[in-house]
């Protein structure tokens, strides 16, 4: 008998790095992706022929691939063969695009969150939590858009000796107010992290340790400006992307010289800063970019799978 089965997962943006953390701090935004995904088995063909539809609404609207090669639809087969499943025959995806692509928001990290939660709640039950955030990262090629996209707040990952990645969420302070002035150009990840060297100095290491350990304790405890601003120093990536992203370099420079916490979000060219953006406004006017001002809340609890009957 052909059957059908629909679940809504919601995933959060994330911005990733914070500064000085690079590929292990993130911090999950309260700005959301939503993806209805239905498995059907009502294909027309033979037993082995395969349907894929997708609808994409938002972000990716014309642009993304609406078949096998949909970042969804791989995360889907991923999970499926990851758990031992088979595959499903069809697949129908409803994408509410809201995160912007290819900006340092997560866009990649959520769509790959999704599709495995997705084929989780509807294939592979017995997929754990820790095999989603493993093979999510080994998609995604890094934990720190992955963790706090799949748990919320303000997330610290790492690679353990085995070589698996781990994760430990921290919640941050309720005076954390992220700002994101996202642009409208675009960086690819693959691209910025091209850009880096293979070494770095000592000094710039020891630098760096140090001020993400500072960032941990004033994004949970204390998130005063000025110890946000010494906490936010990065010498590790921002430095050697900024070719690529003149403007975002120019209004973080800005906005730090006039004490605001200012840092590449991911891979760029978003520009994340904390406090209000009423007194940030007027630096971004001065900077040569259309920059789209969004103050945004920390989402606490991460990506979100319900059944349509119990939404
Ligand atoms: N919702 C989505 N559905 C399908 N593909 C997506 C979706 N979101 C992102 N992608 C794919 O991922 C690409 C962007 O990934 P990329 O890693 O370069 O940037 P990002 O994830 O937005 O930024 P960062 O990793 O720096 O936070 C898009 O160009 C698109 O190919
Ligand atoms: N840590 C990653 C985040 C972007 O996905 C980078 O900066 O390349």
């Amino acid at each position: 008998m052909a059957s059908s089965r629909t679940v809504v997962v919601r995933v959060p943006a994330t911005s990733a790095n914070l500064g000085p953390g690079f590929d292990s701090l993130g911090l999950a935004l309260g700005l959301y992706d939503e993806v209805e995904a239905e498995i059907f088995d009502d294909v027309p063909g033979s037993a082995h022929a395969r349907l894929v539809k997708v609808h994409v609404e938002g972000e990716g609207a014309g642009e993304l691939d609406t078949g096998e090669a949909h970042l969804i639809i791989r995360a889907i087969r991923a999970a499926c063969d990851r758990a031992g499943v088979s595959q499903p025959r069809g697949i129908r995806l409803r994408c509410h695009n809201r995160i912007p692509h290819a900006r340092g928001l997560g866009s990649s990290s959520a769509a790959i969150c999704a599709g495995i939660l997705a084929a989780r709640a509807l294939a592979a039950p017995d997929m754990t939590d820790e095999e989603v955030f493993t093979l999510a990262t080994e998609m995604e090629g890094h934990p720190d858009n992955v963790a706090p996209c799949l748990s919320g707040g303000l997330t610290i990952a790492w690679t353990h000796l085995s070589g698996s990645p781990r994760m430990l969420k921290l919640s941050p302070h309720g005076g954390v107010r992220p700002v994101v002035y996202v642009p409208r150009t675009r960086l690819s990840t693959e691209v910025a992290r091209g850009l880096l060297p293979k070494d770095v100095p000592h000094a710039d290491a020891a630098a760096n340790a140090g001020r993400a350990a500072l960032l941990i304790a004033a994004l949970t405890q204390r998130p005063e400006s000025g110890l946000l601003l010494a906490a936010t120093e990065d010498r590790l990536h921002q430095i050697y992307r900024a070719p690529a992203m003149p403007a975002t370099a120019d209004l973080i420079k800005r906005l730090r010289m006039a004490g605001v916490p200012a840092v590449v979000s991911g891979a760029g060219p978003t520009v994340l800063a904390f406090g209000t953006a009423d007194t940030h406004d007027l630096i971004a006017s001065e900077v040569g970019s259309d920059w789209h001002i969004q103050p945004l809340d920390v989402d606490r609890s991460g990506a979100s799978v319900q059944f349509p009957e119990t939404r």
